[in-house]
């Protein structure tokens, strides 16, 4: 499954570049100012909402609401940031982000396979405050000048890890944001013990750590946070909701009191 995502983004991103070289691009560059790990770092806890429209795993996740819709939603009841998912596999689209910023003030992830700087560069025209980098499809050159790159675009780096020699190897450079993805995109099998896992070898030193993937129960996020997570990244939990405000606020972890305010709408 991973690697025909990545032959199908480099195919993209090949055409891409044909139609809108990066010299074009560029000139709808404005830098940004790290708004996304800001987000995160000023609360005690932080909630990325995913606009998750569907996976390639399980098909659509979800029919009733357009990308918009679910951030305004999410930004209403208590997110600190948002992940706009931007593969086709994902049924998202670059345009998404742009359609996103306009509607809600929140940072907004560009959440896609990075694998050539053009889709750096292509993020933050959108309006991008902050790039997934997965460890698993990247050099450690790669890794590095990707990094920085998007740094000097202004965006954060969320750089994901799976595995234990990941963790290790992003630890080396400089990334500001880790993500242990609870799924393995080899297999798809999701189980956040994998954060609980590599937590003990973890080395904050002015860092901040994520849990991505299978989060569902404020008892979910109560355990990750007492256990020294900054914050979690939740898709599927949110999108196939009955309820999806309401699943917001609890994932959120808005207390009794906090629950009546409306932050962001
Ligand atoms: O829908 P979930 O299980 O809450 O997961 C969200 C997010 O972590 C997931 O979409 C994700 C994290 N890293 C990725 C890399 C590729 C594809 C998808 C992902």
């Amino acid at each position: 499954m991973l690697n025909s995502i990545v032959d199908q983004t480099r195919q993209a991103v090949a055409l891409a570049k044909q139609n809108k070289p990066l010299a074009v691009i560029e000139q709808d560059i404005v830098t940004g100012n790290y708004a996304f790990s800001e987000a995160v770092k000023q609360r005690d806890w932080t909630l990325i909402a995913e606009c998750k429209l569907a996976s390639p795993a399980k098909g659509t996740l979800c029919g009733g609401y357009s990308v918009p819709e679910l951030a305004r939603m999410f930004a209403a009841h208590g997110a600190a940031a948002l992940s706009v998912h931007t593969n086709a596999a994902f049924r998202g689209s670059i345009d998404d982000i742009a359609r996103v910023k306009q509607m809600v003030d929140l940072p907004v992830l560009c959440k896609e396979f990075i694998l050539d700087e053009y889709q750096l560069y292509a993020a933050r025209a959108a309006g991008a405050d902050a790039v997934l980098l997965i460890a698993a499809i990247l050099t450690a050159d790669e890794l590095g000048r990707f990094i920085g790159v998007a740094a000097d675009l202004g965006m954060d780096a969320l750089v994901e890890v799976h595995t234990l020699p990941e963790l290790q190897q992003v630890q080396q450079t400089t990334a500001k944001l880790i993500g242990v993805n609870n799924r393995n995109l080899e297999t798809f099998a999701t189980s956040i013990e994998q954060t609980f896992a590599l937590l003990p070898y973890y080395e904050p030193g002015g860092r901040l750590l994520i849990s991505e993937s299978g989060i569902t129960t404020s008892q979910d996020a109560l355990r990750l946070k007492q256990a020294g997570v900054n914050g979690i990244l939740v898709g599927e939990g949110l999108v196939t909701a009955g309820d999806i405000a309401a699943k917001t606020r609890e994932l959120a972890l808005l207390s009794a009191k906090e629950e009546g305010r409306d932050n962001n709408a």
